[in-house]
């Protein structure tokens, strides 16, 4: 193994950024050549990339985003456009690359490694979204954003004793809103996991109100309904002002938590380990303390488990 390649794809994600650092640094470390492919897929299929020094990736472990960029390609998906990309990776001369994002990501990598490119996956997503895995990189992070942001509309909600629905970011999983309204205290998540009933949501708003509740915080996944919609409604069925909040970009961006640096920093020199080792077409998770690999295919073919114990100490720790 002489030279490896490295890219972000989809959403970005905190974290990030270690996780090139680690591969730039552990690869380097490990006499290996390290090529940073800009915009994800996007650059392997138009041949956009950089070699990466020890110092191209100083001073951005704490940075959010990444700074290799990303994207979502199309190109990459049709024929010609992989055969391109393959082209490139021959043209550059990669004996493998790590690519880092979430399940379309690995998809690409999947498809990369059985047109014979060794590749390795690193979960990063604040989606949480990865069934094979406990936590995705950029996940924490995120979850302390929406915190921060939940406290903040908190107090003025409380002063002004209305409701807020606030909508966060997942696609169709609802971890952030999950354990943002777990752990902020919301009086009711909506995610689409979970069928909801408007009359159940407006009913556990006026019950609050009744043992004299100021506020009314409700977590609305993304993927579960619209925060405009939702919010006219529950000020219509229970007279109660009600607002609506779109968290959106802030919950991508930001400095990444200390364990989205450790699980970064420790899965970038993992991937280079594990391609040094001639070990491809796996993806790393991460299981309690231990981070550990698997198959791209089955990890792509697991399904994710609801987590129906916190969803429901949610709704008794809001009674
Ligand atoms: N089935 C597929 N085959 C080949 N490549 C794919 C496939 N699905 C997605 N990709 C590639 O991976 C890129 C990233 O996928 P996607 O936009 O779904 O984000 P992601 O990796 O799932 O991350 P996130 O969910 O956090 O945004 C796509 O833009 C595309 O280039
Ligand atoms: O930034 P974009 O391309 O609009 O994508 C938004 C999507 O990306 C994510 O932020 C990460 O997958 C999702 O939560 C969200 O639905």
């Amino acid at each position: 193994m002489k030279k490896i390649g490295v890219l972000t794809s989809g959403g970005d994600a905190p974290g990030m950024n270690a996780a090139i650092r680690a591969v730039v640094r552990y690869g380097i470390f490990n006499n290996i050549n390290v090529v940073g492919i800009k915009n994800g897929f996007r650059g392997l299929v138009e041949g956009d990339s950089m070699e990466m020094s020890l110092s191209s990736v100083a001073d951005i472990i704490h940075r959010g985003g990444t700074v290799l960029g990303s994207a979502r390609s199309k190109d990459f998906q049709e024929k010609e456009g992989f055969e391109r990309a393959l082209k490139n990776v021959k043209y550059l001369g990669l004996d493998g690359i790590v690519t880092i994002g979430g399940d379309g990501t690995f998809k690409g990598a999947m498809e990369l490694a059985k047109a014979g490119v060794p590749t390795i996956g690193i979960p990063g997503t604040i989606d949480n979204d990865l069934a094979y895995t406990q936590y995705t990189l950029g996940f924490f992070t995120a979850l302390t954003t929406v915190l921060e942001s939940v406290e903040k509309i908190r107090d003025t909600s409380s002063s002004h004793g209305r409701t807020n629905v606030i909508q966060v970011m997942g696609r169709n999983c609802g971890d952030i809103a999950l354990y943002a309204g777990l752990a902020g205290g919301a009086e009711m998540v909506i995610i689409p996991e979970v069928d909801y009933n408007i009359d159940e949501v407006c009913d556990k708003i006026m019950q609050g109100r009744a043992r004299g509740k100021k506020h009314s915080i409700i977590i609305l996944a993304e993927g579960a309904g619209d925060a405009k919609d939702i919010s006219e409604l529950i000020e219509k069925k229970t007279g109660v002002g009600t607002r609506y909040s779109v968290l959106g970009y802030t919950q991508r961006g930001g400095t990444p938590s200390a364990f989205d640096r450790l699980m970064g920093s420790q899965m970038g020199a993992m991937a280079v380990e594990l391609l040094t080792s001639s070990v491809s077409n796996r993806v790393l998770g991460i299981k309690g303390n231990e981070i550990f690999h698997m198959d791209i295919e089955e990890a792509l073919s697991m399904e994710k488990k609801f987590d129906e114990k916190s969803y429901e100490l949610t709704k008794i720790l809001s009674i």
